[in-house]
């Protein structure tokens, strides 16, 4: 007990010594459908990406721009529920035990299974982190010991607007890395001052010695390449959620391929 499987923590330590940042590619499950899950996973991962954020479809997700939303419908009109998505992430296990899995929703889900059930349900499946929107780090009430307990990362959100007071309580609430929200607004937003971003991570690090993530209005290799600079990690949504958009009706090989094309740029020019 208390043991800390790491796979994201093994992560962030191999990407420093390669001397690169995380790609974390965010798509919802079962957008299109279930079926479409589990080899886009594998595409993702070919394409480059560090981290999977799988997102957990909920009615209601006040943080989530139109894209993701219509994802949330997409992704409820075929089924979708955690049980379903722990088994999709039973199967990725099967052929791959290296890349870390954030599971990535709202509280209401969560709540409904329990936290004790939901953290040894998501750990079995070998779920690595969990992300809540909606839960705020100083009342976790059970939370996060339930998440702790079964060696998962509570990962917590910080925004343009968080005081340095909270900013202290949230990073300290958190492990694996903490997520920043790098603009005021809902995901899949325009444009992300890379300059401000910088001066606010810079700020966080006397908070932490976490890696820090940034995501929200980074949609193409150029932007990912401006926030890898100043980040340890670069995270990205709607972009991908929108090709799956367009694509939704195609084979989910073609999905795949779509997603890779823009997620392998993105890493290209990271790298570069
Ligand atoms: O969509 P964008 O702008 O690329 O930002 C990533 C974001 O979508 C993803 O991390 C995410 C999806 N749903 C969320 C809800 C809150 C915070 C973050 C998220």
């Amino acid at each position: 007990m208390g043991q800390i499987t790491g796979r994201i923590q093994q992560t962030f330590a191999r990407l420093k010594t390669e001397g690169k940042t995380a790609l974390i590619p965010f798509v919802t499950a079962g957008d299109p459908n279930l079926d479409a899950t589990l080899p886009i996973m594998h595409s993702l991962v070919s394409a480059g990406a560090d981290i999977i954020e799988l997102g957990v479809p909920f009615s209601d997700p006040m943080a989530d721009g139109p894209s993701i939303q219509l994802a949330n419908e997409r992704s409820l009109l075929s089924g979708t529920t955690l049980m379903k998505i722990f088994e999709i992430v039973k199967d990725f296990r099967k052929t791959n035990s290296t890349t870390p899995i954030v599971l990535m929703g709202y509280l209401n889900p969560i709540e409904w299974m329990g936290y004790e059930k939901f953290a040894q349900l998501a750990s079995q499946a070998g779920v690595d982190g969990i992300l809540t929107v909606d839960m705020p780090p100083e009342e976790t009430g059970g939370y996060s010991e339930a998440l702790k307990a079964n060696q998962l990362d509570p990962i917590f959100l910080l925004t343009p607007t968080t005081t340095n007071e909270r900013a202290k309580i949230i990073c300290e609430a958190s492990s694996g890395y903490v997520y920043y929200v790098s603009l005021k607004g809902v995901t899949g937003s325009k444009a992300l001052d890379v300059q401000e971003v910088a001066g606010k991570v810079a700020n966080l690090r006397q908070f932490t010695s976490l890696p820090i993530a940034v995501g929200f209005g980074i949609k193409n290799g150029e932007t990912a390449k401006a926030v890898a600079k100043i980040s340890d990690g670069v995270i990205v949504g709607s972009a991908l959620v929108n090709i799956i958009a367009d694509n939704q009706n195609a084979e989910t090989a073609q999905i795949g391929s779509q997603l890779a094309q823009l997620l392998g740029n993105m890493r290209d020019q990271m790298d570069s």
